[in-house]
């Protein structure tokens, strides 16, 4: 493998950002009248309008240019045959095979998977449907009016994020509910408005060794047993999404409630197997269909359309422009859609667990940044509260705005304004606003000539700021299931052009490993255990506060 630096591509791109140094997209838009035209895409009813960006047609030629020569296409075959491209921990990546509708059989390593998914699937499909139909009934005979997910990191970000964005299509008379943080106060608070006898736990673990889950699981098992008063109530109230049996049964819960999966299915990567089951009950199977039917869309269209006019690959491209060539460190998200609230942290684990890496391929450090610092909120709420640093702060910060032309749920003309207010402000950051326009208008005002010299800078606004801008129909389950995979086969783009392995996530493990000596420490048997003077010092004042000895 040829080091990232050495390519080509990378010594054009690097001229060519030389070159483009003073560009300017509104000299450019004013130039060139089929721009739009040229630098957007569709693809089903998704619109990804990119030429708001620092980019000319020659740049796009020159980052596929980078793709072709970091041997991308090879990569997705590699992925899609179920190659261990997980090698640090040799594994397989196989997440589109769980959203393939028909399912020719996919043999990996002797072991057909697809038979494997569509089994899974079917008894997910009856459990739905039998909660859906109340002959799964609680343990005094109740039907479930309440669900809890229990889960972190992908086993609750992809589930709740999805629950969230399709609350229009949730059935009627079941609630689902997510509880991951460690922090009783989750648990409590969700369990305040339950009723045991109607609830049902999902306990979400990949792992099924993940501390806050297992506490989490624990606490609602014990909840469920002092109302229910009954070992056996556990069989109607529990069910487990993992990969792990014998941990599964270890916990007690009966390996006939277990949906299973596979090991080459990654955390982030999971929603589409059974740790969708929280979507499935709360949209219903043919919804829930309808989201892998999407993402299977986009599955295709990323395999088969040619780099040039391939949203993941032109999105995943423009990032590492600005990423590597601009100096840009972070990314803003901004959907304009309030279902879509939780799409930011959710794309925080799958881009910064994924592509947060320092080591490449060839088990060297790296000279170049990786994976960017993920940050956003929903439109229109950002406007009033970041916006002002993304229009006059002193870095670049790329961003993705994301709207949809109709609301499931219109009232007066809002939808109306939440669209312009979404266009207007890619507009904004595009056009900007000059020093001499301002003081124009301060004067026009009938300031004097002076006041308004003083006061113009700090109205000026640079313009010339990128932004993406994906348009699409309404966020229904299938154009759901488009957009997440369109940023999870960004995530991996971008991966393959930095070299390094997007699907492990071993820098999440240290601070698991310290927990465990620092919570001894915390409780009344006395053993602080080696520590830096800070923790020593912190350790010190919570067992002061706790009334312990120091
Ligand atoms: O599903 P689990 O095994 O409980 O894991 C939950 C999460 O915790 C880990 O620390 C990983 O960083 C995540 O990738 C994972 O999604």
């Amino acid at each position: 493998m040829k080091p990232l630096k050495h390519l080509p591509a990378w010594k054009t791109l690097e001229q060519h950002h030389k070159a483009m140094r003073d560009f300017d997209m509104r000299a450019a838009f004013r130039e060139d009248a089929q721009r739009f035209d040229n630098l957007s895409l569709r693809c089903g009813n998704l619109l990804l309008d990119f030429s708001k960006n620092r980019v000319t047609t020659e740049t796009m030629q020159h980052l596929m240019q980078l793709a072709r020569e970091s041997d991308l296409e090879a990569m997705r075959a590699a992925m899609c045959r179920g190659e261990r491209i997980n090698f640090t921990e040799k594994r397989a990546v196989l997440h589109v095979a769980l959203r393939a509708p028909v399912r020719p059989p996919l043999v990996v390593e002797g072991v057909d998977v697809e038979a494997g998914v569509a089994k899974v699937l079917g008894r997910m499909q009856h459990f739905v449907e039998s909660i859906h139909n109340g002959s799964w009934l609680g343990h005094t005979g109740k039907p479930i009016r309440d669900v809890v997910n229990i889960g972190i990191g992908g086993s609750d970000l992809g589930p709740a994020m999805v629950c969230h964005a399709l609350d229009h299509y949730a059935v009627e008379n079941l609630r689902v509910h997510f509880v991951s943080n460690l922090d009783p106060a989750h648990l409590a608070s969700t369990l305040k408005s339950l009723d045991p006898e109607t609830t049902l736990f999902i306990v979400a673990s990949k792992t099924f060794t993940t501390l806050e889950t297992l506490a989490n699981a624990n606490s609602a098992k014990a909840w469920l047993l002092a109302a229910l008063r009954a070992p056996a109530a556990v069989a109607r109230h529990f069910v487990a999404l993992s990969t792990n049996q014998p941990a599964v049964e270890a916990f007690g819960i009966d390996p006939d409630n277990m949906f299973i999966f596979w090991d080459w299915v990654g955390g982030r990567y999971s929603l589409w197997s059974a740790i969708g089951l929280s979507i499935a009950l709360q949209i219903g199977w043919g919804n829930f269909q309808a989201l892998l039917a999407g993402a299977h869309a986009m599955d295709v269209h990323f395999k088969e359309a040619p780099l040039e006019a391939n949203m993941p690959v032109i999105l995943g491209m423009l990032g590492i422009w600005y990423a590597n060539f601009w100096g840009t460190d972070t990314y803003g998200v901004f959907p304009y859609d309030q279902r879509l609230r939780l799409l930011v942290p959710f794309l925080q684990q799958l881009d910064m667990e994924s592509n947060g890496k320092n080591v490449n391929r060839a088990n060297k450090l790296v000279n170049y940044n990786t994976g960017p610092i993920v940050w956003g909120a929903p439109g229109t709420n950002g406007q009033h509260a970041f916006f002002e640093l993304v229009h006059q702060g002193t870095r670049l910060i790329p961003t993705d705005f994301l709207v949809a032309a109709v609301n499931h749920t219109p009232l007066a003309d809002q939808h109306e304004w939440l669209l312009a207010n979404c266009l207007a402000q890619t507009e904004a950051l595009l056009k900007g606003k000059s020093r001499a326009v301002i003081e124009a208008e301060l004067i026009a005002q009938g300031m004097s000539r002076e006041e308004a010299k003083a006061l113009a800078p700090h109205k000026v606004f640079p313009g010339n700021r990128p932004s993406n801008t994906l348009l699409y129909q309404k966020l229904d389950p299938h154009t759901l299931g488009m957009l997440i995979a369109l940023y999870e086969h960004k995530v991996f783009v971008q991966g393959v052009i930095w070299q390094i392995n997007s699907f492990d996530q071993w820098g999440v493990e240290l601070g698991k490993q310290l927990a465990p000596p620092i919570r001894a420490a915390l409780s009344s048997v006395r053993v602080i255990g080696e520590h830096d003077g800070s923790t020593l010092g912190l350790i010190a004042d919570i067992r002061r506060r706790r009334g312990l000895s120091t």
